[in-house]
């Protein structure tokens, strides 16, 4: 049975909506570790990585923005943990399986995993998550990961943060509905591939995932997965800090991590996932935190069956 290393990653510098923190601790009360068992891994939840208070930095201190990044130092620090965690857990033959937190989150996963090896990424969102320091509107780094591990803009000095084992051609977006004016652009210069919300309602969400894999699988030595909950219709995970309309529906958010694990399943192909972007301050009752253990169980094999 392999072994899922879970790392709570508690972290809300990354984004404007405070309480995304509080993530990791509802994605285990809805039973994360249950499902993952009946799926039929074996989980071992390693806690939380330690994430200093917003509220405890030292105001007079230097300024906690870094360009036009808030947070960046405080988000360094956290990743540059996170990165080292990921990559002894997969050192050690287990599975990295992230709780986040907001999406910056994936800095430090995507460098974890790609640390001594070539990764592909499937990265399911509402957004892009492409911008930089100097692209983005709102200076939140939640919004930057992929700009990020590509060392576009600024990123590029920060060794931290660029990750040279992703490739631009090795990543497909699934789900894109929300894309600032100058990420539109860069979307489409790039090479990565984007399958939009048209794309799942013209030709279904089990061929759309099919080709993500064939994008992110083709010359890496494996896949990351990220799940950023705004992913979903918001009418079925309300539990965001920005939800966008028109998003997946409940099935058709399983059936994407049921390809995902049909395929690893074949061929071992996935080496780390990340869970994001799951706000308990804004959800309902849990539905969200819910949702996002049971897509992750079914993303290991939990079948109806
Ligand atoms: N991981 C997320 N929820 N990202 C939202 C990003 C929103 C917007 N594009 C920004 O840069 O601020
Ligand atoms: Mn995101
Ligand atoms: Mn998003």
């Amino acid at each position: 049975m392999s072994t899922v290393r879970i790392i709570g990653t508690p972290m809300d510098y990354g984004a404007n909506r405070r309480g995304v923190d509080m993530g990791p601790s509802a994605i285990r009360y809805a039973g994360l570790a249950d499902e993952l068992e009946a799926a039929g891994v074996d989980p071992v939840d390693t806690g939380d990585l330690l994430v200093p208070r917003a509220e405890a930095r030292d105001p007079d201190a230097d300024p906690p923005t870094r360009g036009d990044a808030k947070f960046l130092r405080e988000i360094e620090d956290v990743c540059s943990r996170l990165a080292t965690d990921v990559s002894e857990t997969l050192a050690d033959g287990a599975f990295p399986l992230v709780l986040g937190g907001d999406h910056s989150v994936a800095i430090g996963s995507l460098n974890g995993s790609a640390d001594d090896a070539d990764v592909g990424v499937i990265w399911f969102d509402a957004h892009a998550d492409l911008n930089t320091p100097e692209t983005s509107p709102s200076g939140n780094v939640h919004g930057m990961p992929l700009g990020a591990v590509l060392g576009r803009g600024v990123f590029g000095q920060l060794e931290w943060a660029h990750a040279p084992g992703v490739r631009e051609s090795s990543i497909a977006y699934v789900g894109l509905r929300s894309i600032d004016d100058r990420e539109r652009e860069l979307v489409q210069e790039s090479e990565m591939t984007a399958f939009t919300m048209a794309d799942i309602d013209e030709r279904g969400i089990t061929a759309v995932v099919e080709d993500a894999l064939a994008v992110a699988t083709d010359g890496t030595d494996g896949v990351h997965v990220s799940l950023d909950l705004d992913w979903l219709d918001p009418k079925t995970a309300p539990g965001v800090g920005t939800p966008v309309r028109g998003g997946v529906t409940y099935r058709e958010a399983h059936a994407a991590l049921e390809t995902i694990s049909d395929r690893h399943e074949r061929d071992d192909v996935v080496r780390s996932m990340d869970v994001v972007e799951v706000n308990p301050i804004l959800d309902e009752a849990n539905e969200t935190a819910t949702l996002a253990a049971d897509l992750t169980a079914s993303a290991f094999g939990k079948r109806i069956l």
